[in-house]
């Protein structure tokens, strides 16, 4: 649905002979359709350029951007302006025009489209249904709680049918409740209209809720990328570190622990204690977590595996165990 390929974006560097900042060095990525899907990274990684180069508020400096196959980056004038309809952003800070009622904040992207005015009211109205604020048509931004202001930001983010919603920090200014709301009702609008997702976030909490894939930016670059339900049995995944912690791994054991994860299963005791009496290895739990990740049950915990008797270790054995009860085994 959205690829990137091969996208360099710099800015000019400050002062008379500085060199440009690279805020996008080669940066390759596809986000299928209707997939909800996160820019990770620390400050300054590039994921507000990222954003900022697929609606068109920057150029690229080299490299692609396809939308649903166009060539996103050549287009120009009337083109980019009809296409640009199908991309809707909401902002952290909301950016309600504060001197309009709610129903005019969602009317006013349809009028700067053109739409016809006859058209404009019943698609404000369902709009206002569909975000759960049919009732606040005649308030006014100041007499809104924040979550009320960002379902009035997605209403009007979804007023030109956009097949792509663009969510840049949007819940970091809700507390904990709210975010989950807002975020439920993204999920929902997603399973409903197909929409496919591309948010940025420093909160974890919000990509383990409703992202089925991330990416994690750094200097510019994409260092890594993926599903997220893939990413948790790759013990060098930083996103799924990042989501799923393991703490640190005992220096006794540095070098020698694995990884064990699992989706929608229980490493219960008894999995890990009917282990060790069946093959008479000891297992040491070094550390782990399990959460919620896009609806599914999601555990990593790193062991060691230890024979009393100082014997050798049957990889295979371990691995057919654990395999069979739905367990992926890594080094
Ligand atoms: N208009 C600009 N002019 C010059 N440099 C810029 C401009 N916008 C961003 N940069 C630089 O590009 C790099 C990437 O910035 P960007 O805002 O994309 O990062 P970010 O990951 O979104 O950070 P944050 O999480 O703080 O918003 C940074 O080094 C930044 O200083």
């Amino acid at each position: 649905m959205i690829s990137f390929e091969h996208v360099m974006k710099h800015y000019p560097g400050r002062g008379k002979n500085a060199a440009p900042v690279v805020a996008l060095d080669d940066v390759s990525l596809t986000i299928e359709q209707g997939q909800i899907y996160g820019i990770l990274g620390r400050s300054g990684a590039g994921k507000t350029t990222l954003l900022r180069c697929l609606n068109h508020l920057e150029e690229v400096t080299s490299g692609t951007i396809r939308v649903a196959g166009t060539d996103w980056t050549s287009l120009q004038g009337k083109e980019l302006r009809s296409v640009r309809r199908q991309m809707g952003t909401i902002f952290q800070h909301f950016n309600l025009l504060a001197s309009r009622t709610v129903f005019d904040n969602v009317a006013f992207g349809l009028e700067l489209a053109g739409e016809k005015k006859q058209d404009i009211a019943p698609r404000v109205t369902e709009l206002l249904d569909l975000v759960g604020l049919p009732d606040k048509a005649q308030a006014h931004p100041s007499q809104l709680s924040g979550g009320q202001k960002q379902r009035v930001g997605i209403a009007r983010a979804l007023a030109t049918r956009p097949q792509v919603l663009l969510m840049d920090e949007a819940t970091s200014a809700l507390d904990p409740t709210t975010t989950e709301q807002i975020l439920d009702l993204v999920k929902d609008l997603r399973d409903r209209m197909g929409l496919t997702v591309l948010l940025i976030t420093h909160e974890s909490d919000v990509v383990r809720r409703i992202c089925d894939g991330a990416a994690l930016m750094a200097d510019g670059r994409v260092v890594e990328h993926g599903n997220l339900l893939e990413l948790v049995s790759d013990p060098e995944s930083r996103i799924a570190d990042q989501l799923i912690p393991l703490g640190r791994a005992q220096d006794a054991f540095e070098g020698r622990s694995q990884l064990l994860s699992f989706v929608n299963q229980g490493v219960s005791e008894p999995l890990i204690s009917t282990f060790t009496r069946e093959t008479g290895i000891n297992v040491s739990i070094l550390g782990g977590s399990v959460e919620q990740i896009a609806g599914h049950k999601v555990g990593r915990l790193r062991v060691a595996f230890d024979h009393p008797h100082g014997g050798g270790l049957d990889d295979a054995l371990i691995r057919q165990f654990f395999n069979e009860r739905g367990v992926t085994v890594s080094k």
